[in-house]
Parts: C-alpha cells; structure tokens; sequence
C-alpha cells in the first residue's frame, strides 16, 4: 500500500468538509477567471465601444463577482486550516497512543529525542501535503483546465504555443526531483538528531553542569547545527535555481503569446480585449505550474516523513494481549517462576532456568552483584517482558493468559528513580487510583509519612511539581511515590530500592513508610543496599541470572556465601563512609 493511501482513513472523517473546502476553492478559481475574461471585455468596451452605461453595469458586475470570490475565499480558508488542525490532531493522538502500547523493548532501542522528533517534526512536515496541498490542487486544477479550454477556444495556435512548454517543464523537475528527496530525507534525520541531543542536554542538565562540559555541549550542538544549516542551504540552492527557471519558462510562454497576439491585433484578427484577456489567462497560469514544482518537492519532503511516522505505527508491541486473555480475578499474590529464562538480546541469556515460589504476603528481597539480573525479574513479574522459555504465573494464572490491564491494575511499581509529573502533588498521588478521593488521598499521604511535609507547603496538596519533582528532596518525592502506591491498594508490589543514600532522619520516614505500604501485600525489593531488607521473609541471591542462594538475613549470613560476601562488603563501606562523616566534623 502506497504511503499516501496509508494515510487517508485519517482524512476520511472529514471527507465531506474537504470536498466542501474543494468546491469552495474551485469556486473561488473558476470566479477568478470570469473576473479575467470580464476584464478583457472591459478593456474592449472602453477602448473599441466606447459606451459608458456598458462600462458602469459591467464594473457593477465585476465587483458583485469580486466579493463572492473573496467571501468563497475566506470560508474555503477557514475550513482548510480547521480540516488541517484536526487530522493532524487526530494522528499525533493515535500516534502518542500507539508509542504508549509499545514494550520497553523499544523504548530501550530509541532516544526519545528521535521518537520526539517524530511525533513533532515529521507530522508537521506531513500536515502541509495531505491537507493543504489537495485543496490547493483543486485550485490549479480548475485554474488549468479552465485557463487551457479558454485559451483553445479562443485562439488554439496561440494555445499550443504555450503547451509546447510542458515537455520542458517535466524534465526540469525530474532533473532537480531526485537530489531533493535524498536532501530532505537527511534534512529529517538531521533534525532528529538535533532534537535528540537537545533532549539529552536538558534532562542531563545537572551532569552536564556539575562536570562543566556547557562548551563540550556547545560545540556538540554546534556541529549538528551546522551540518543542518548545511543541507538546508544546499536544498534551498537547488529550490533557488529549481523554482526560477520554472518561472523563466513561463515567462518565456507569456513573451512569445504577446509576441504572436501582438501581430494578431495589429492585422484586426484580434481585439485588444481578448489579447488582454488571453495575457492575463496565460499568466495565472504560471500559478499551476509553479506549484506543480513546489507540491513535486513537497511530497518528496513529505515521502520521507511518512515513512518514518509510519514505521513507528507499524512496530508492533512485544508483549501482546491475547484475544482471549482473560480478566485476572483479584489475585491473592502467589507467585511462581518455573524453569524461566530470559535474553533481552538473543545472544545472551540473563537469566538462566529460573524456578521459585513466592506465597501470598511475603515480603522478599533479590540482591547480587550489579548485572545479575535483579531488576529484570522485576521486569518480567510486572509482564513488561516475556520470559524467553518457561512460565511465570500469579495464582495459578499464566501472565500470558492475562488481560494487561487486569494485571497492571494488581501491581504497584515504585522505582529506583522517582517519576512525578508536571502536574499538583494531589494529582500525582491520585494518579493510583482515578477514582479516589480527597480523603483517601490525605490518608495515604498519612501512611506515606507524606502529608505534614505536604501541608507545610504554601499551597499544600496543589503545589505544583517541577519537572521530574526537582523542587522536592529525595526523601519527600519518595514519599509522595509510596503514598501513589498506597493509594492503588496493589496485591502485588514491586520495589526497585533507590540507590541513592537518604539522610538517616529521611531514611527512617521513608522506611516506615514502606513498611505500612509493605504490610498484607506480597512484595518484592530489589535490593541495591542491603540495610533495608533484613526483615525480609526470604532473601534470594542472584549471580550471573541464577539463584545461588537463598533464606533469612539470619541464615544467610551464618554460610560462607556470596550473601556474607556482599554484606560484609557493604558494612564496610557504610562504616568507611560513617568515619569519613566524623572526621570531615
Ligand atoms: N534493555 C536491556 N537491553 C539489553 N540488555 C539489558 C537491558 N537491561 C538490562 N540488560 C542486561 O541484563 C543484565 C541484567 O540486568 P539487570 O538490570 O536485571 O541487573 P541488576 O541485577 O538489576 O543490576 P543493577 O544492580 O546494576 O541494577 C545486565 O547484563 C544488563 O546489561
């Protein structure tokens, strides 16, 4: 299926305003050429008839005709931009629906600022050629047709002079075709991994300052900058010289017409009316043929865009819904991996033949050296993976079999890094649950050790929250993130510890927090730091995606195991870093 053709179920709803909008600017083409031909005449009434009653009705007429082809004009412009507005809200919203559906898989593959880019920049570029463009056509197409059967009609020699050209004009585009589309495509490309890096700076912005590389970032956008300085002036170039000699060809039809016309009105085989006439009607027609070269470098611009915008619709998410997934029944949190193994890259297993059981309620915890596969079991219970070979299930229920939506509704998610939005610290605690209220709100927050520090802000529960909470401390966005975990009421819970040390006083909030969040739930902690978990029902060790040990803190660190190994690793650390604190005092 051709791109274009991909594209019209998006048009379809608003197929009758377009054809509205054609009519209207048909209208507006074909009053367009009256009002020509009513000049021509006029010229004749003033200088062959002479009649000033005529010339007074005739120009009564002329503008009687002008205002109906400005009022067509305007309406037609109105409803164009409406049409456009909407058709391309309407794909930038299936767009931004679809890039939700897709696995993290993907989202790992790509830099937003590339996704971005998409979203942005390649629909804008796609906006102007299928909605505008059409109607525009309409215009040239009437201008055209109606201009050439005039123009036959009154003087065929003349006219064949002017269609003479075409020939000439269809190998200047496809001259210039070519080396457009390649330099629109790259343009595109460029554009993307401009907004990339843009991207990367602004949410990087605390590294790139603390390791004062703003002139590193300088010279990085600088560069990218350039090469797209670069192509676009080599396309406007080719633009530069493609477009003028389209119009020198048209200037070179209109010579030779008033040359040939000229002849015919001295030798009184024409008046100089309808030489006037046929002038004015040659000239419009240069507006067809000079969009006919505009719109030729407009699709090529728009192929590419299309292509990349379709190619994110057309990635299919990972992890699929089954059309016969059934809705998991509020589960009472057992879980079990049996012989599961998984590879994000087929090349390399992370985990291998995975078996273990988890009971309803208990509270475990999963350490191991970095890399050993903690957060992608993590992963793989919340179904944002597919075990490569075995099964996981949750009370008897294969995930696969599962609606996701029955699943995620299950599980809450707290990670390593706290994610708020852009939007009131009551909202972003309600995002749990859509349906909670003020109350259940202010009672999370309660639990989550969160609501004194809340109602110590200026506006409270409607304080705005800054790009990624910025404008919050560690502890307090953590809090926040626990109360929107306690507010979902989750069976299932699914904690990645936060790497980052919190003061001792933030640290006890944010562990008493937990443990009220923790409580009647089974819960998993992937555990980076080791001081968290020792009330933990069971430990289970990983290394290298295989589960080498497992049992109490207790029990763990009464073998000679990698457990030990680790925490007697950490306990040093901690007490290195105590005795640093006191010395630096
Ligand atoms: N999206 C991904 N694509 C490819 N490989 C990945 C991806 N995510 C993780 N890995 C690899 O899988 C392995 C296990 O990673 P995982 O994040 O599960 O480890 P972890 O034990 O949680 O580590 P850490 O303590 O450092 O967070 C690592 O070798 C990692 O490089």
């Amino acid at each position: 299926m051709s791109l274009f053709s991909r594209f019209f179920p998006f048009l379809r709803p608003y197929l009758s305003q377009m054809v509205g909008a054609g009519v209207m600017v048909m209208g507006v083409a074909a009053l367009n050429l009256i009002l020509l031909r009513m000049a021509g005449t006029l010229w004749d009434i003033v200088t062959v008839q002479r009649d000033v009653d005529l010339m007074t009705n005739t120009i009564i007429i002329f503008l009687g005709i002008a205002v109906a082809q400005s009022g067509l004009a305007m309406g037609q412009s109105y409803v164009t931009t409406q049409i456009s507005q909407h058709i391309m809200a309407d794909f930038r919203t299936n767009l931004f629906d679809h890039l939700q559906q897709l696995s993290l898989k993907f989202f790992a593959k790509r830099r937003t600022g590339e996704i971005l880019s998409r979203l942005m920049n390649d629909v804008g570029v796609i906006q102007t050629l299928v909605t505008e463009t059409p109607i525009d056509s309409a215009k040239h197409l009437v201008t055209f047709i109606g201009g050439i059967g005039f123009l036959l009609y009154m003087n065929w020699q003349l006219c064949l002079l002017i269609l003479l050209l075409l020939p000439a004009l269809v190998f200047v585009a496809r001259l210039f075709g070519k080396r457009l589309k390649a330099l629109s495509t790259n343009i595109q490309d460029q554009t993307a991994a401009l907004t990339t890096l843009i991207e990367e700076v602004i949410s990087g912005i605390r590294v790139v300052k603390s390791f004062v590389q703003t002139s590193r970032e300088h010279s990085r956008f600088g560069k990218a900058l350039q090469a797209l300085v670069g192509m676009t002036l080599r396309r406007a170039a080719i633009l530069s010289v493609f477009i003028p000699t389209i119009t020198l060809l048209t200037f070179m039809m209109a010579g030779m017409v008033l040359w040939y016309g000229g002849k015919q009105v001295i030798d009184a085989s024409m008046t100089p009316g309808d030489l006037l006439a046929f002038v004015l009607f040659a000239g419009i027609l240069i507006g067809p043929f000079g969009s006919a070269a505009r719109l030729f470098s407009q699709i090529k611009e728009a192929q590419g865009a299309m292509q990349r915008v379709f190619e994110l619709l057309d990635t299919q998410p990972e992890v699929m819904e089954q059309p016969q997934a059934i809705t998991l029944p509020t589960v009472q949190g057992h879980i079990q991996f049996s012989n599961v193994s998984f590879a994000y890259d087929p090349r390399q297993l992370v985990l291998s033949d995975l078996s273990f059981e988890i009971k309803p309620g208990e509270f475990i915890a999963f350490v191991g050296p970095t890399g050993s596969g903690k957060s992608t079991i993590a992963n793989l219970v919340h179904r944002f993976y597919d075990p490569t070979s075995g099964s996981i299930t949750i009370d008897g229920h294969d995930l696969r079999e599962v609606s996701l939506h029955s699943l995620y509704r299950q599980i809450a998610l707290v990670p390593q890094e706290t994610i708020l939005f852009g939007e009131t610290i009551f909202e972003n605690i309600r995002y749990g649950r859509d349906t909670a209220l003020e109350e259940d709100v202010i009672q999370a927050s309660q639990a989550a050790n969160a609501h004194d520090f809340i109602m110590g802000l200026p506006d409270g529960y409607q304080t705005m929250i800054g790009e990624k909470g910025i404008n919050l401390s560690g502890g307090q966005r953590q809090r926040i993130a626990i109360a929107r975990a306690i507010i979902k009421n989750p069976r299932l819970l699914i904690l990645d510890e936060a790497t980052s040390a919190l003061d001792s006083e933030s640290e006890q909030l944010v562990q008493q927090a937990l443990n009220r969040l923790f409580a009647g739930r089974t819960t998993l902690v992937i555990a980076h730091r080791l001081t968290t978990i020792q009330e933990a029902n069971r430990i289970f060790v990983l290394n290298k995606g295989v589960i080498v040990e497992a049992g109490t803190h207790a029990s763990l660190l009464q073998r000679e195991g990698l457990y030990r190994h680790l925490y007697t690793l950490r306990m040093a650390e901690l007490e290195e870093s105590t005795e640093s604190q006191v010395e630096e005092r």
